[in-house]
């Protein structure tokens, strides 16, 4: 593309010499997020810039970057459709940083569209559009688990919703593999599950238990969700549903409405 029909950015502000800033997407704890023209590619992006607190050199601002490098590793490793694809990690502060300590600006694909957070604020999904959402969450998650991730932070502000139906799950910014410090990290405490609100630590049936609080959140009613939700929402990690079988239940879900929807049509 050349410079003439490059879009104009934000302040022109260029990423990593490649990633131009269009617009302000929002922003979270840890930063914020802009569409972005990759004038490389010659395609649009989504862009996380950091947001560090204190000053270089200090702990919390080294924490911060650490916990951003861990979410771009840790979600670069989950290859799934449902999971938001990681693309590019570029370093860009112009602030002299201690090696690896650097503030990372994360590049990712853009989902256009909104996260369930924001969906839901309009009103609840009905349960066969609840289960299909869920179902591409708990694939993105069984990826996830299938290479050592626990995602940790499992709530409706990292679902994003793409006006086809496309599904992403993001914010790994709290997921870590096996073996984890013995501390507990924050999180969203109404989706956490009760081991982690009791600083226990959480394994892959604790992002389980947060997929039954999503599904129980995102519906006024869980009507035929019912059973796989008390069941996800166990108290006992043990108690909860194998991933396979609670992916066969919201499948189940999912084609009963679409058998329905094409008897009500014929
Ligand atoms: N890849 C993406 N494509 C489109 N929108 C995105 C993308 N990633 C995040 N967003 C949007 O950007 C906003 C901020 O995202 P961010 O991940 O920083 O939020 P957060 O989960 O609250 O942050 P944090 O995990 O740091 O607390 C959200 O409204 C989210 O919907």
């Amino acid at each position: 593309m050349s410079d003439d029909s490059a879009p104009k950015g934000v302040n022109d502000l260029v990423a990593g010499g490649r990633y131009r800033l269009l617009e302000r997407i929002g922003s979270g704890a840890t930063g914020t997020v802009w569409r972005a023209h990759d004038d490389l590619l010659d395609r649009e992006v989504a862009v996380k810039q950091p947001r560090l607190p204190g000053g270089p050199g200090d702990e919390d601002r080294r924490r911060a970057a650490h916990r951003l490098h861990h979410e771009a590793r840790a979600a670069a490793l989950v290859d799934h459709p449902s999971a938001v694809a990681i693309l590019d990690v570029v370093e860009e502060d112009g602030q002299p940083e201690a090696a690896g300590d650097g503030p990372p600006w994360i590049v990712m694909e853009l989902i256009r569209g909104e996260s369930l957070h924001e969906t839901l604020t309009r009103g609840p999904l009905d349960p066969a559009e609840a289960a299909r959402v869920g179902l591409a969450v708990l694939g993105a998650l069984r990826a996830a688990h299938a290479v050592g991730i626990v995602h940790r932070e499992v709530k409706p502000a990292n679902v994003l919703l793409g006006p086809d139906g496309r599904v992403g799950l993001t914010g790994f910014g709290l997921a870590h593999t096996p073996d984890p410090p013995a501390a507990a990290l924050p999180g969203s405490p109404d989706f956490a599950a009760p081991e982690r609100r009791a600083g226990r630590d959480a394994g892959p049936a604790s992002d389980l238990w947060s997929l039954g609080a999503l599904l129980r959140t995102a519906v006024a009613d869980t009507g035929p969700l019912d059973p796989l939700v008390r069941r996800l929402l166990s108290p006992d990690p043990d108690g909860r549903p194998d991933p396979a079988q609670a992916a066969a239940e919201l499948e189940a879900v999912v084609a009963a409405s679409r058998a329905r929807l094409e008897l009500e049509s014929r």
